[in-house]
């Protein structure tokens, strides 16, 4: 038997799904979470009887007439796939709007059972509801539930309850027939309507103390997180503590930790395999151990930062942050929503993605989904604090640096991907809400932070380890299947094969096999830039982000790499901000449905990258030696024909624009 969990957004389904299957999928303190449908089975503790039960989790919605994608699958959820029961969540503070939805749900004819949750906040507040009353009122089962405790508040019941009224129809309180739902004034008229009856209800139901001290004071807290001056700083400075705290000081202190054990492991698998083929023991050592530890190394950073996201979801404050900066991304046609998609990104490009859904207007969830990966994520950190470690030692602002060119990437591209889609005259409204703050729960961050860290630690040991074993493979061997002498690198298969790559990297200053490879298999995911340039360049002290740091080993491998700061620099800046990896690209596919924005966004970006890199090599290298770089000329030729087409693409869409308006005559 089928349970569905529908209400509207940031009512508690997911934390209920949580409780009641034991999963543990994302949560957070905001409208529009949760993007895709999940179902699994309830544990047996919560009911008796043989059948399986089997919750599924809905996105949020606030109506059957849906308004996103992530509405739609809700509506189309409960009224096609025919669920044997609904457990509509329902906000118990929040009571006249979560009705609404629920008279809807009742409509359908399936047996609804509504659950009260965050009834303790109820509770606290001195709000009271009578259940009896608006059980009858409503024609179903009510239920008091609290989701977030580990004792069972009222779950077993609504279980229960929904378990026992499989087969059985439903009665509607409040029916609307005959609205014709493509004439938008009866629309408005029937939704004013059933507001009215729902006011009515709640008026009867429920016993509120109007405004407690503690709202009054979530309200001045509001009016300064929001304020259009402080408003902005905050927010920055809420990011610099984050990137900080797990780039800095917690997170490297852990890595360090991490990554002399990895070391230790290292040398012991060498002892070990000392007497096997020289072959062998590069291919374990250090092809996979040495690579797929560098990757590994950098795992304490990234959790440490999945960690602090996870508390800035769940306080109440990303929601905040989205108003504060609405204004700064409507100047470049997008909102304040496209705030909590890059946060995210942060972490991971992908949930950062799937999380532009929520997005409403169609052009601005696509260009969000497209801009997003530029913000440097979990998998970027390790070729950060590489490459900051072994050049820029004494300048470490190098890697907070990139975190800054990422946004202002977004901003240009943004004001690029407007121009292009020509909708300069139309604006998009901005509704949030903004949801109660609590204090977060350290148990759902760790919960978070675990899932988040193990997902980064089965990518290092699937695909980073296929990665660098076949590069590995790939470098030892030439093509005719012999091992390739000491000496004579540039003939092996990776070298062949990513020599004509370099080629075309020579005007950003990098034009050489190894760093071609590195960037290469970059593309497949980030991780496995540090994991081939451990490979290639056989370094195995890679790692060690301190020694790197120090005296010794930083300049050992900016010398082994033979590159120059400015170089290495645009070597940087190429790998972030080129597409970041092929997980992500599946993420921008599918949350942008259609192959033009699709493959407009991934020329973007490698546009991007590549015009970024070419100068800051051939600017910094004009500055610090007086003459261009290398390739100057070819490099201008590719950026002047990228810039051309660019333009061209707004030529046209102005063009169009001016034929649409009839504005022929005048300057638009
Ligand atoms: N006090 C209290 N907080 C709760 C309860 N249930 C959920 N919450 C909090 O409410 C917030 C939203 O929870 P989610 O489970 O993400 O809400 P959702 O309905 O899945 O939201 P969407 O996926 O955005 O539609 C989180 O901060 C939870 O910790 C409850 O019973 N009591
Ligand atoms: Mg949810």
């Amino acid at each position: 038997m089928r349970i569905a969990l529908t209400g509207n957004p940031n009512s508690g389904k997911t934390t209920m799904y949580n409780a009641l299957t034991g999963r543990n999928e994302r949560v957070g303190n905001w409208a529009g979470v949760t993007v895709e449908r999940k179902e699994s089975p309830i544990k047996k503790g919560y009911y008796d009887g043989p059948e399986e039960l089997i919750a599924v989790d809905l996105p949020g919605a606030y109506s059957m007439s849906p308004f996103t994608s992530e509405e739609s699958i809700t509506s189309g959820y409960v009224k096609h796939e025919n669920p044997d029961a609904i457990i509509n969540i329902v906000d118990a503070t929040n009571l006249s709007r979560s009705l609404f939805f629920t008279t809807q749900l009742l409509e359908l004819g399936i047996p609804v059972v509504v659950a009260l949750n965050k009834s303790d906040l109820n509770e606290k507040r001195k709000t009271e509801i009578d259940t009896a009353a608006l059980s009858r009122k409503l024609g179903c089962p009510v239920i008091k539930t609290v989701s977030t405790s580990a004792g069972d508040q009222g779950l077993k019941e609504v279980v229960k309850t929904a378990a026992s009224l499989k087969g059985k129809g439903q009665e509607a309180p409040y029916v609307q027939n005959g609205v014709d739902l493509h004439n938008k004034a009866a629309v408005e008229e029937a939704d004013r309507k059933r507001f009215a009856f729902v006011n009515q209800i709640v008026k009867e139901v429920e016993n509120r103390v109007v405004l407690s001290k503690e709202q009054n004071q979530h309200d001045r807290i509001d009016a300064i997180l929001t304020n259009k001056f402080i408003g902005i700083p905050l927010f920055a400075a809420v990011m610099f503590a984050v990137f900080y705290i797990s780039q800095t000081t917690v997170g490297t202190w852990l890595a360090d930790w991490l990554v002399a054990w990895i070391e230790t492991f290292q040398e012991w698998v060498g002892g070990q395999v000392e007497n096997a083929s020289p072959f062998l023991q590069a291919l374990l050592v250090d092809g996979i151990i040495g690579g797929v530890g560098a990757v590994v190394g950098f795992l304490p950073l990234v959790m440490v930062m999945y960690f602090l996201i996870a508390l800035l979801e769940d306080c109440g404050y990303m929601a905040r942050a989205t108003v504060v900066l609405d204004p700064i991304f409507k100047r470049v046609g997008l909102s304040g929503k496209s705030v909590i998609p890059m946060v995210i990104g942060t972490g991971c490009a992908i949930p950062g993605i799937m999380a532009s859904r929520t997005i409403r207007n169609e052009r601005e969830r696509r260009a969000t989904a497209m801009l997003t990966p530029f913000m440097p994520c979990g998998a970027k950190l390790p070729v950060i604090a590489l490459f900051a470690g072994a050049f820029f030692a004494d300048q470490p602002w190098i890697g907070t640096m990139m975190y800054f060119v990422g946004v202002f990437l977004i901003f240009l591209g943004a004001l690029l991907v407007n121009k292009i889609t020509g909708h300069k005259f139309r604006k998009s409204f901005f509704i949030i809400e903004l949801p109660e703050y609590k204090v977060p729960s350290l148990k759902r961050a760790v919960l978070s932070m675990l899932s988040r860290g193990k997902a980064y630690i089965v990518k290092a040991g699937t695909i980073i380890l296929v990665c660098n074993t076949v590069v590995q493979i790939m470098q030892a061997f030439n093509w005719q299947f012999q091992v390739v002498e000491e000496g004579m690198e540039g003939t092996s298969i990776l070298a062949s094969i990513a020599s004509p790559f370099a080629l075309l990297l020579i005007p950003l200053g990098f034009g050489v096999w190894q760093l071609a490879a590195a960037a290469i298999t970059g593309f497949i995911a980030k991780e496995n830039v540090v994991g081939t340039l451990a490979v290639v360049y056989g370094m195995t002290n890679l790692i060690d982000t301190d020694e790197l740091a120090l005296v010794g080993g930083g300049n050992e491998v900016a010398m082994i790499m033979g590159l120059t700061k400015v170089a290495a620099l645009a070597y940087l800046m190429f790998n972030l901000f080129t597409p970041p990896c092929f997980a992500a690209i599946g993420a921008m596919n599918s949350e942008m449905q259609n192959k033009k924005w699709l493959f407009g966004g991934i020329a973007l970006q490698l546009g991007t990258g590549y015009t970024v890199a070419f100068l800051v090599y051939q600017i910094g290298t004009l500055a610090t030696t007086g003459a261009l770089g290398t390739g100057f000329v070819p490099g201008l030729i590719a950026v002047a024909v990228m810039a051309a087409i660019v333009v061209g693409l707004i030529r046209n869409t102005d063009k169009k624009f001016n034929e649409n308006y009839q504005l022929n005559g005048m300057k638009a």
